[in-house]
């Protein structure tokens, strides 16, 4: 859980809060970061994002939302009509990622909150980085649903590329896994973050977007308990086509009149099943053809084929979706190994299988796992029909799935707090001449990202080759 926001004296940027706020990256000793290896993905080369707008600005069902109309007011103030750097006020820095630095920020004169991921391009060593840059700010440019985040402005100005996101004052849910006994979390909330987060990798996947960085680090969640996928750099993009067909399938339900024990909005069924026929037309948005050859991800999420380098597609988000249900219920990963090395060789090994304590309650968990998790793609749940064959497992029963953005989230778990209503924040204004204020940002901006390269706690490089990789000993799981 993030600290309680805290306002400085109004200056354009208050050094000190570096040294008063918490940095989740430093902090975290087994922050686990992703590897990325080469770059063959197509992804398409135009640039959907403009300077500083985007496309969801003209989203008509979110014209009423406290974020667009703080960036229309500011807009309008604007001389040029276009968000810069000088409209935002940094409050705090929230973490540091393999690419730049975050910020807690919020437009002047207003109390809508934004995160403000920060790039220094000129720190950025190597053409992939770049590319990784531009691959993030086109994917958040297409994005518009309640699980992903909103890109309310790119700006690039100087060397800099500052993108405006959402902000998720609640954490990941990596942090919120270690506050728990064993690091495990009850079925409950288990199935409610699943729940969306499939939610969000179906609408990624029917984008022609393959996400593959799915860990609980990157599972951000919002002020009301709701998740937000974030980190979209090693995403690639391909042609997806969506079909609509009739399917008969057996499905395996609950009795209403059977007693159910409930928890929050998502009951189980406490007694017995019956099964029923039923003949369904569904939309099918699966990229089934995506390919690429690059090795990317983080260990212990990464799917069989990635590890062998033989191209993969979208199944890789449906194995990692795999690994991450085991992580979210047992507190750990079930290919992880003695070494890095140790655990690409469970992943690929044919022999070796995730492993389940006996527990009566995980039974239909237990299965879905063992589903997402086959080694051959083209048997694994997921990879011919999409999401549309998980949220028909029987773990998932009961979930009313175009409802779910109105499910309560789970106020049971330690260390989760969801807030009711948005507490207005004060803020200060005092008068600075534009230019002072101008440098001053630079400035200070300069010597908050100079910090990230000196600090040497941060995110790890990349590594040019596999093998360069595997053979050397981390003391952490890290994305590369
Ligand atoms: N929208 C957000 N709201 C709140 N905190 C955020 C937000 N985006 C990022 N953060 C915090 O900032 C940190 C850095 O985020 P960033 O996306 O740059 O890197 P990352 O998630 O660590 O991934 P990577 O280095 O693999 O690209 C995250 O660990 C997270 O704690």
């Amino acid at each position: 859980m993030e600290q309680e926001d805290f306002y400085f004296p109004d200056t354009d940027l208050d050094l000190s809060f570096t040294s008063t706020t918490t940095d989740r990256t430093f902090a975290s000793s087994s922050a686990r970061t992703s590897l990325t290896l080469s770059f063959n993905d197509r992804l398409s080369t135009s640039s959907a994002v403009t300077t500083s707008s985007t496309s969801s600005s003209s989203v008509n069902h979110r014209r009423h939302d406290p974020h667009w109309s703080a960036i229309k007011s500011a807009k309008l103030l604007s001389s040029d009509g276009n968000i810069h750097l000088r409209h935002l006020k940094l409050i705090r820095h929230l973490g540091t990622g393999n690419l730049g630095r975050v910020f807690l920020c919020n437009l002047r004169d207003s109390s809508a909150r934004f995160a403000l991921k920060v790039i220094d391009r000129n720190c950025l060593t190597t053409e992939k980085k770049l590319s990784q840059v531009e691959t993030e700010a086109e994917i958040l440019s297409l994005l518009d649903h309640p699980f992903l985040p909103t890109l309310y402005a790119r700006i690039d100005e100087s060397h800099y590329t500052c993108l405006l996101i959402d902000y998720a004052p609640n954490g990941d849910l990596h942090s919120l896994l270690r506050k728990q006994p064993g690091n495990r979390l009850p079925i409950q909330p288990v199935r409610f973050f699943a729940a969306e987060v499939l939610v969000a990798l179906e609408y990624l996947h029917a984008m022609g977007i393959v996400y593959r960085d799915l860990k609980p680090e990157n599972v951000l969640l919002r002020e009301d308990g709701h998740v937000m996928l974030s980190d979209f750099d090693l995403c690639f993009k391909s042609d997806v086509v969506p079909t609509f067909k009739s399917r008969r399938y057996r499905r395996s339900s609950s009795s209403p009149s059977l007693r159910r024990r409930r928890s929050g909005c998502f009951s189980v069924a406490a007694e017995k099943k019956y099964e029923r026929e039923e003949i369904v037309s569904e939309f099918a948005a699966e990229p089934v053809t995506a390919f690429s050859r690059s090795c990317v991800g983080t260990h212990e999420y990464l799917a069989p084929e990635l590890v062998s380098g033989n191209g993969h597609g979208s199944g890789v988000d449906w194995w990692a979706f795999g690994i991450f249900l085991y992580e979210l219920l047992y507190g750990t990963t079930p290919f992880k190994g003695e070494s890095k090395e140790q655990t690409l060789r469970n992943i690929v090994s044919t022999t070796k299988t995730a492993s389940f304590h006996m527990d009566g309650d995980l039974d239909e968990a237990r299965d879905l796992i063992e589903k997402l998790l086959v080694k051959d793609p083209r048997k694994r749940l997921g990879c011919a029909r999409g999401a549309q064959d998980i949220k028909r497992h029987p773990f998932f029963d009961g979930i009313k799935w175009p409802l779910i953005r109105h499910y309560k989230p789970p106020e049971e778990v330690r260390g989760l707090v969801i807030k009711k209503s948005t507490r207005p924040h004060a803020s200060h204004v005092i008068a600075v001449s534009p230019r002072r204020r101008k440098s001053f940002l630079w400035r200070a901006l300069s010597y908050l990202l100079r910090g990230k390269s000196s600090s040497g706690g941060s995110k790890n490089q990349s590594n040019s080759n596999y093998y360069h990789y595997v053979g050397k000993s981390y003391a952490s799981r890290k994305r590369v």
